[in-house]
C-alpha cells in the first residue's frame, strides 16, 4: 500500500514517522527548510515520556518523484489545499483515495449527504471547485483530525497529545478503503477508527474552533480564559448555539452541549490556539475554514447568523491589518 502524507508539517510529520517505523511504504511532501533538514538528517519525533525518535524518510517537494498512491493523505492548511491541486495531479491514479486531514468544514461535505442540498459546493472552502473538479469527490475518505503537534524546528516535531485520526466515508459505510487505511494506521500506534457519522464529528471539533480560536486570535487569550471569562465565554457559546441549529438543520446529532463542549476546551488549559499560534508567528490563518464555511452554511440553510458574523469580521479585519488574510 503506496500512502503519500502531502503537507508533512507538524501533523503529517507526525503521522508520517508513525508509518514509516511501522515499515509502511509512506512518502511525504514538504517544502523549505523543513524538506531540506529531513532530507539531510531524516524525520525527528519527540513524544512524552520517549526518546526521541529519527527515520529516514522519502520526502520531496514535487510530486511527479512519488508517482501515483493508493492514498494521498492532505495535512495541509485548509487555504493552501486548493493552490497546489495542479501540483498533486502526479500522485492521482485510477484507484487512488485522498484523505482530507484539515480542520473546519471539509469542501465534500455535500458529496453523498443525500437530499436537497447534494452536490453543494462550498465557495470558501473550495474556491472555484478546485478540489471537486481537481480530485472528484468519489475519492475522498473524510478525517477528523485530533493530535495536537508542532514542527519545533527544520525536521523535527514534537507531539503535543493525541493519536485520533476518525475516518469516515461521506456515504457513512464500512469501505473496504477505509477499512484498509485504518488497519495501516493501527499497526502504526494510531487510532483510526471508521465512523459511520463522521459529520458529527466533524461537528463537535468545529464547534471549539469555530469560536476559540477567533476568539483567541482577537483577544491573545488562552483557552482556559476565553473559556471561563465572563465576556468571551458567552460569545463563544453563542457562536456555538448558531452552528448548531445549522448543523442540526443538516441532519447532525450532538453528542454533548455547547456548555460540556465549552468546558471541554477550559479542561485543556493554557493553550494557545493554532489561530493565534499562526498570528503570532506571521502565517496566514485559517478563517474561511473554520469560520466563514460555517457563516456560508448559515446563508445555505437560511440561518441566521449574527454572533459568527460580527466574529468573523473582526478577526478577517485583525488578519488583514496584519497582512496574513485576503490581498
Ligand atoms: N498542528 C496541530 O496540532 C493540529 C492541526 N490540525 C489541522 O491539520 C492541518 C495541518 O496542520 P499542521 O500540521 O499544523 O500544519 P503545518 O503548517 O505544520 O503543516 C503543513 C505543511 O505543509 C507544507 N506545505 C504548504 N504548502 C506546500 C506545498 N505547496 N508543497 C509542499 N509543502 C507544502 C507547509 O510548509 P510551510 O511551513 O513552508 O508553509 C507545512 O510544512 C490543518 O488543517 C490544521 O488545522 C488539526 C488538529 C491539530
Ligand atoms: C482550539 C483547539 C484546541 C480545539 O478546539 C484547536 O484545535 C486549535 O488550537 O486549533
Amino acid at each position: 500500500m503506496k500512502i503519500c502524507v502531502f503537507g508533512a508539517g507538524a501533523i503529517g510529520g507526525y503521522m508520517g514517522v508513525k508509518l514509516a517505523q511501522a515499515g509502511a511504504d509512506v512518502s511525504l511532501v514538504a517544502r523549505g527548510p523543513h524538506l531540506a533538514a529531513m532530507k539531510e538528517k531524516g524525520l525527528t519525533l519527540i513524544e512524552e515520556d520517549a526518546d526521541p525518535v529519527t527515520v529516514q524518510v522519502t520526502a520531496s517537494d514535487n510530486p511527479a518523484d512519488l508517482g501515483p498512491q493508493d492514498y494521498v493523505i492532505v495535512t495541509l492548511k485548509a487555504h493552501s489545499v486548493p493552490p497546489v491541486v495542479p501540483k498533486m495531479q502526479p500522485l492521482i491514479g485510477e484507484n487512488t483515495t485522498i484523505v482530507s486531514g484539515v480542520n473546519g468544514v471539509p469542501w465534500w461535505y455535500f458529496h453523498k449527504i443525500g437530499g436537497e442540498l447534494e452536490g453543494t459546493r462550498l465557495e470558501t472552502v473550495d474556491p472555484g471547485n478546485a478540489q471537486w473538479d481537481g480530485f472528484g469527490p468519489d475519492r475522498v475518505l473524510g478525517c477528523v483530525v485530533y493530535p495536537a503537534a508542532e514542527v519545533s524546528e527544520p525536521g523535527t516535531i514534537k507531539h503535543i497529545e493525541g493519536n485520533r485520526f476518525s475516518l469516515g466515508e461521506p456515504d457513512g459505510s464500512k469501505s473496504e478503503r477505509a477499512m484498509a487505511l485504518s488497519k495501516a494506521l493501527g499497526a502504526a500506534g494510531l487510532k483510526a477508527p471508521v465512523r459511520p457519522r463522521l459529520r458529527d464529528e466533524i461537528w463537535v471539533k468545529l464547534w471549539g474552533n469555530l469560536s476559540f480560536n477567533p476568539i483567541s486570535a482577537l483577544t491573545h487569550a488562552t483557552l482556559d480564559v476565553l473559556c471561563t471569562d465572563e465576556g468571551t465565554r458567552p460569545v463563544a457559546r453563542a457562536m456555538m448555539l448558531e452552528a448548531q441549529e445549522i448543523a442540526e438543520k443538516l441532519g447532525v446529532k450532538f453528542p454533548i452541549d455547547v456548555d460540556r463542549r465549552i468546558d471541554g476546551g477550559a479542561a485543556v488549559g493554557a493553550h494557545r490556539t493554532s489561530m493565534l499560534q499562526d498570528l503570532d508567528q506571521g502565517r496566514p490563518m485559517e478563517i474561511d475554514a473554520l469560520v466563514g464555511s460555517v457563516q456560508e452554511l448559515g446563508r445555505v440553510t437560511n440561518t441566521p447568523t449574527p454572533t459568527i458574523d460580527t466574529v468573523l469580521a473582526l478577526v478577517k479585519l485583525r488578519a488583514k491589518s496584519a497582512g496574513l488574510y485576503g490581498a
